[in-house]
């Protein structure tokens, strides 16, 4: 159930392999028709929605000659390049059929590290809906390489939600929420309806994909309830084929796991998701009790002269991890001086001109569950 008296205009609904295909590596159309007129009554009652869809692999193996779902790279990535095509014909006739168009918007973890791409990427997804046109998001996934993966589209569809500033995450499963423990191993778990914080036994009872299809599990749709959370913005997890699903959810009506923060909870701004969520940070710093007081208690700006060890190379303006002086992360920030810079003794004057991390650069770790950042 749905608490708070938020407004909800602008949602994204991330839809799993499993809810859009059958088990032989096909579409499955009476899904497919299932899901889009349910997006086709949230945009009638006036709802900007963004689609993350999964499917791409699960819907071109079987075409590609594979009797099951390939786990070699190249041959994900050519089942990837014949499903998404055929994805992509079918949600484009059934939205046209209700006259809304649909777009597709391919995208790779560096479209969202490198700050130009960042910004044209919510640029192009702004006009799309402003437009009323239907985006439908997925990664990119013949070009990517295994390293450099979103991974999985539960997370993709959390930092969509938090690039284009969504009111609310809906994702569509093949279970009808988070239960207490692992349903495949306790068939005695119990459905947690709503959810105010992920707690370490949250994380524990979230295990992997039951399916053929699915590849993130509940470990992933937790992974990305925290970065939607961080960005301000409630989720929900249900179950896809249950009828009147998503607009049922938007109303808070709907059987499954509402994730909806505490009124008073602290949010990151769009520079602060962009550090903590996409930018990969290239290096570390150690900082002094003084710098660690100065930051975190008194959320002020951190000075060259609060740096004592720098590990690795970076330029200025790259993001770093900063540690304190007994190697505990205290959170990511923009440093302002290159490694070099930092090596190099300086005045204290100045030094003391340019903050080396000035504070609203500065994602606090206790503030926020910041998920692993590869
Ligand atoms: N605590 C849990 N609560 C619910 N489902 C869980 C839990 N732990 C693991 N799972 C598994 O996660 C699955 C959903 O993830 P996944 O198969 O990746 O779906 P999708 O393809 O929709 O992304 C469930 O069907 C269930 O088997
Ligand atoms: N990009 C991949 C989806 C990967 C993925 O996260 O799948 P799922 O766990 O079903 O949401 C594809 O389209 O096949």
């Amino acid at each position: 159930m749905l608490n708070s008296d938020k407004q909800i205009k602008r949602v994204v609904i991330k839809i799993g392999s499993s809810s859009l295909t059958s088990m032989h590596g096909e579409i499955s159309r009476r899904k497919l028709e299932n899901l889009a007129e349910q997006i086709v009554e949230l945009k009638d009652a006036g709802y900007e929605t963004a689609v993350v869809s999964s499917g791409a692999v699960a819907a071109g193996y079987r075409k590609l000659g594979c009797l099951e779902r390939p786990t070699s790279l190249p041959e994900k990535q050519a089942a990837a390049s014949i499903g998404q095509g055929l994805l992509m014909e079918s949600y484009s006739e059934l939205f046209l059929s209700h006259g809304y168009v649909a777009s597709q918007i391919l995208i790779t973890r560096s479209d969202f590290s490198d700050e130009t791409r960042f910004e044209n990427v919510k640029n192009t997804m702004n006009v799309l809906l402003d437009r009323g046109i239907i985006p439908i998001i997925n990664e990119n996934d013949t070009v990517t390489v295994d390293r450099l993966k979103f991974g999985d589209n539960d997370t993709l569809a959390a930092k969509v939600a938090g690039l284009i500033d969504a009111d609310f995450l809906i994702i569509l499963s093949d279970i009808d929420g988070l239960y207490d423990s692992n349903p495949n191993d306790n068939p005695d778990a119990k459905l947690l309806e709503n959810v105010h914080c992920i707690t370490p036994e949250i994380e524990e009872a979230a295990g992997d994909s039951g399916s053929a299809v699915g590849t993130g599990g509940m470990k992933s749709k937790i992974e990305a309830v925290k970065i939607a959370m961080a960005a301000g913005i409630d989720s929900f997890l249900g179950k896809a084929g249950c009828e009147h699903i998503l607009m049922n959810a938007v109303n808070g009506t709907a059987r499954g796991t509402y994730f909806e923060q505490e009124p008073d909870a602290l949010n990151l701004d769009d520079k602060q998701q962009w550090i903590a969520f996409h930018s990969g940070p290239e290096g570390k710093v150690t900082i002094s009790s003084h710098g660690k007081n100065a930051i975190i208690e008194k959320h002020e700006d951190l000075y060259r002269s609060d740096i004592q060890e720098v590990i690795g190379e970076f330029g200025d303006g790259a993001v770093v991890r900063i540690l304190d002086e007994t190697g505990i992360e205290l959170g990511l920030g923009r440093i302002n001086y290159s490694h070099e810079q930092l090596s190099e003794s300086g005045t204290e004057g100045e030094q003391d001109l340019v903050p080396a991390i000035a504070h609203e650069t500065f994602v606090c770790a206790l503030d926020f569950q910041l998920p692993a950042i590869g």
